[in-house]
């Protein structure tokens, strides 16, 4: 009899997810929304992004005390003289989360809704637990509390992304999209979905909100025709070279304007047929792709039945570290329609080249 994989991780992981979500919505509302932080404090995202990391983190530590963690943030600057309001501030979103009465789904995760706050210190500490270095062996989790910070900020897509690893391979990925509308048809429908991958289980979106009557939405990237294909890609041109993007979209006579949406949401999108094509190509030499922001929307768009490679066409290699190595950028899409892509990629880098484009 074969038994279903991570079943405790991917209910942890979802909880934790939840909660983060919870919270950063409740940081848009009180902070962002409003401007309520004053001159002197660090900006919103820095209060969402450190919060959100000490409640998964926290609940991760409970569930899974010897689980190592590579987590985006650290506590640095909340333990420097200078960051005492920025400390208060944190701790309070914190507890405020994690002491939240149980919701479904939670009943068996340890230390929740049991109104046990935690100290400014528990907090920086478990905070810093994400500062594993990852690495090829071995068992850890990977977090990045607040994708798409920029996007976050403005009140469009952001996602709190949590992946685990083991032994280099990405087994779990659940990203939680608290401003995606649960329809790609509905855009100004309900928002806030979440979407869960398990390696071999295939890959599912969830309502944000806890739900015994919505059933999980099997994943399945479809064939689109030729004129329903599109790109995903970055908002900020800083983290992606959008004018090749527009080379790559002309070789593969794609005429459907390009997707443009912060974070892992893109995954999310693809892995739902919101769009054809997840394509980021690094905008310089230098900066080194994290793995937490790319690991849960990989098995996520694996287990939709779509493939993900570098621009090379060589596999992402979660094994290096907190980093990718060396950024060759990311083509993600399904199984047809990808191969046509890294052709597409390599035509448009040779015209480029010799400057016939
Ligand atoms: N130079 C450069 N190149 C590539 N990527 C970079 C670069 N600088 C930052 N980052 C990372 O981009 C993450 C956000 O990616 P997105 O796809 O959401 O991009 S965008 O914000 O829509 O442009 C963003 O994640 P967050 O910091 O969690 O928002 C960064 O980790
Ligand atoms: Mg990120
Ligand atoms: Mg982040
Ligand atoms: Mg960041």
């Amino acid at each position: 009899m074969s038994t279903v994989p991570y079943v405790a991780e991917k209910q942890v992981a979802i909880a934790a997810v939840r909660r983060a979500c919870t919270l950063t919505a409740s940081v848009f509302n009180k902070l962002v929304k409003n401007e309520t932080l004053t001159k002197d404090d660090k900006s919103p995202v820095t209060v969402g992004d450190f919060s959100a990391q000490a409640v998964v983190n926290t609940i991760l530590g409970h569930a899974f005390p010897d689980d190592r963690i590579v987590g985006e943030e650290d506590a640095a600057d909340m333990r420097a003289e200078s960051g005492v309001e920025l400390r208060n501030r944190i701790v309070e979103l914190a507890n405020e989360t994690l002491t939240g009465p149980l919701q479904p789904g939670e009943e068996n995760i340890w230390g929740l809704g049991s109104g046990k706050a935690q100290t400014a210190e528990q907090i920086m500490d478990v905070i810093d637990r994400g500062n594993y270095d990852g690495g090829r062996t071995g068992r850890f989790w990977t977090l990045d509390p607040i994708d798409g910070t920029k996007g976050f900020l403005r009140g469009e897509q952001y996602a709190v992304c949590l992946a685990l690893i083991n032994n280099a391979r990405v087994e779990l990925g659940v990203i939680g999209c608290p401003n995606l509308p649960v329809s790609a048809s509905a855009p100004t429908g309900e928002r806030g979905c979440i979407f869960v991958a398990v390696r071999g289980e295939g890959a599912y979106q969830i309502p944000l909100s806890p739900s015994s009557t919505v059933e999980p939405i099997r994943l399945q990237i479809p064939d689109l025709s030729q004129d329903q294909l599109n790109l995903l890609e970055s908002v900020e041109k800083a983290h992606a070279k959008l004018s090749f993007n527009e080379k790559v979209a002309q070789v593969l006579g794609i005429t459907r304007e390009p997707t443009r949406m912060d974070s892992q949401a893109k995954y999310c999108a693809l892995a739902r047929g919101d769009g054809g094509v997840y394509l980021r190509m690094p905008t310089g030499a230098g900066y080194r792709e994290k793995i937490w922001d790319h690991a849960p929307g990989s098995v996520l768009v694996e287990e939709a039945g779509g493939v993900i490679t570098d621009s090379r066409g060589q596999p992402l290699d979660f094994g290096l570290g907190r980093t990718l190595g060396e950024n060759f950028g990311f083509v993600a899409a399904g199984k047809k329609v990808h191969s046509r892509v890294l052709e597409a990629v390599k035509k448009a880098k040779e015209d480029e080249a010799t400057g016939s484009a």
